[in-house]
């Protein structure tokens, strides 16, 4: 088993115990279940911002623990300041150590698109994101067939949120493309074996028709390589770690945004 066929395994446990504890008439009375969520669209092609959706990510089964030191509040306020297009929280607590609490603390703090970075498998979890503050679901080709893209993201959609869909390869694109999405991310990182290239970018962009909005997730360090990935028709960039690995993330970003 791969780690994110173990991943999908214990997710499918957690939903189900989740369903137990809070019904889904009990997350749509949520007060953040009624706010309307921020588009994906217009904070990316607001020009004041940077096209940066920045990740608060305390560990990941790659890398074990990144940062548990630095709170939500704080990395997510600077990420807003240094011109962020969106924020993303990772939700899964199993194997990178995040929580809703993280998702609702970021919502509280942020006036940007706040992605809700989860391993979704049940419209449960869509209401649970909405109920919780999120604006965005990612839902990834990886784990659902065409089927499930396609409610899932038309569900979400009915909901108000914005989906990121995300593919790692031409298969995954081409059998998961649906016009419910908002925007396609290339995964640079193979969740199955955890090795990172920028090449599965650059090869996929002209396969993205430009409805979408296109973006390039995992493995950026370089501000050199979000000009490459500009170049190539990219609009956003997924960054986690670089940020995160660092002592004060908000001081990272300012840094790597300074040199854009
Ligand atoms: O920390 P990085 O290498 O900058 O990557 C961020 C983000 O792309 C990565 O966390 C991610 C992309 N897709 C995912 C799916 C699930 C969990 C995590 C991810």
């Amino acid at each position: 088993m791969t780690i994110l066929d173990k991943i999908i395994v214990k997710k499918k446990v957690e939903v189900e115990q989740a369903k137990v504890i809070s019904t889904i008439a009990n997350l749509e009375a949520m007060p953040l279940f009624e706010r309307s969520c921020l588009s994906l669209h217009d904070s990316i092609h607001h020009t004041e911002r940077n096209g940066i959706i920045a990740e608060y990510k305390r560990a990941s089964p790659s890398k074990g623990i990144i940062n548990d030191r630095s709170s939500v509040a704080e990395v997510v306020v600077g990420y807003e300041a240094a011109g962020a297009s969106a924020v993303s929280v990772l939700t899964d607590r199993e194997f990178f150590g995040g929580s809703l609490n993280d998702l609702v603390a970021a919502r509280a703090e942020l006036h940007i698109p706040l992605l809700r970075k989860e391993f979704i498998i049940d419209a449960y979890q869509l209401v649970e994101a909405k109920a919780h503050g999120a604006d965005i679901i990612l839902l990834i080709a990886a784990v659902l067939d065409s089927k499930q893209v396609q409610a899932l993201s038309e569900f979400a959609q009915s909901l108000g949120l914005n989906v990121l869909l995300e593919v790692h390869n031409r298969e995954e694109l081409e059998r998961s493309m649906v016009d419910s999405v908002d925007a396609i991310g290339v995964n640079n990182r193979n969740l199955k074996d955890f090795s990172v290239s920028l090449d599965h970018s650059l090869e996929l962009v002209d396969l993205i028709p430009d409805r979408f909005i296109k973006v390039s997730e995992s493995g950026i360090s370089d501000p050199e390589t979000i000009r490459q990935l500009r170049q190539a028709g990219f609009q956003g960039f997924l960054i986690g770690e670089n940020f995160m690995k660092t002592g004060d993330p908000a001081q990272a970003i300012r840094e790597f945004v300074n040199l854009l």
